[in-house]
């Protein structure tokens, strides 16, 4: 095999595997399941109030900001839990920090959801 075919066979491998894990996150981790919840709830506010294209690029930056914290702060969770299962303050400082970085995207998301619809709400 050339160097350039095994390039691209190593990249869609690796593809095949971040799938894999995407598929893994939204069927077994129930805080990403609330926020496909809402970003398909979101999706439908985005179509019934006609949203500008700049709106929807911001409305899906934020959902995927959202979602992709939170696949980072459920594997370092799962590391803590791995490298150290029993009670710990570090690893309750540490998962908290990881949160804390959900939280922020979380509050960044909120706020442009309101940028964006409270200008068709009033
Ligand atoms: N092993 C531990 N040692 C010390 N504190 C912990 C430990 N595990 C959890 N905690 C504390 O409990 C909080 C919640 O931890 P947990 O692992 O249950 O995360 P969670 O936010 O409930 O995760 P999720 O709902 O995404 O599964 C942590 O932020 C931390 O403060």
């Amino acid at each position: 095999m050339s160097k350039a075919l095994k390039f691209v066979v190593g990249r869609l491998r690796g593809c095949g595997y971040a799938f894999k894990g995407a598929l893994l996150l939204i069927k077994t981790e129930p805080s990403i399941q609330v926020q496909v919840g809402i970003a398909i709830a979101m999706t439908i506010l985005g179509f019934y109030f006609n949203i500008t294209s700049i709106e929807w690029i911001l409305q899906i930056f934020a959902i995927g900001l959202v979602m992709s914290v939170e696949g980072i702060n459920t594997a370092i969770e799962a590391i803590a839990d791995f490298v150290h299962p029993d009670f710990h303050n570090k690893i309750g400082v540490i998962k908290d920090i990881a949160a804390g970085a959900v939280f922020i995207a979380a509050i960044t998301a909120i706020i442009i959801g309101f940028l964006i619809y409270i200008p068709y709400l009033v």
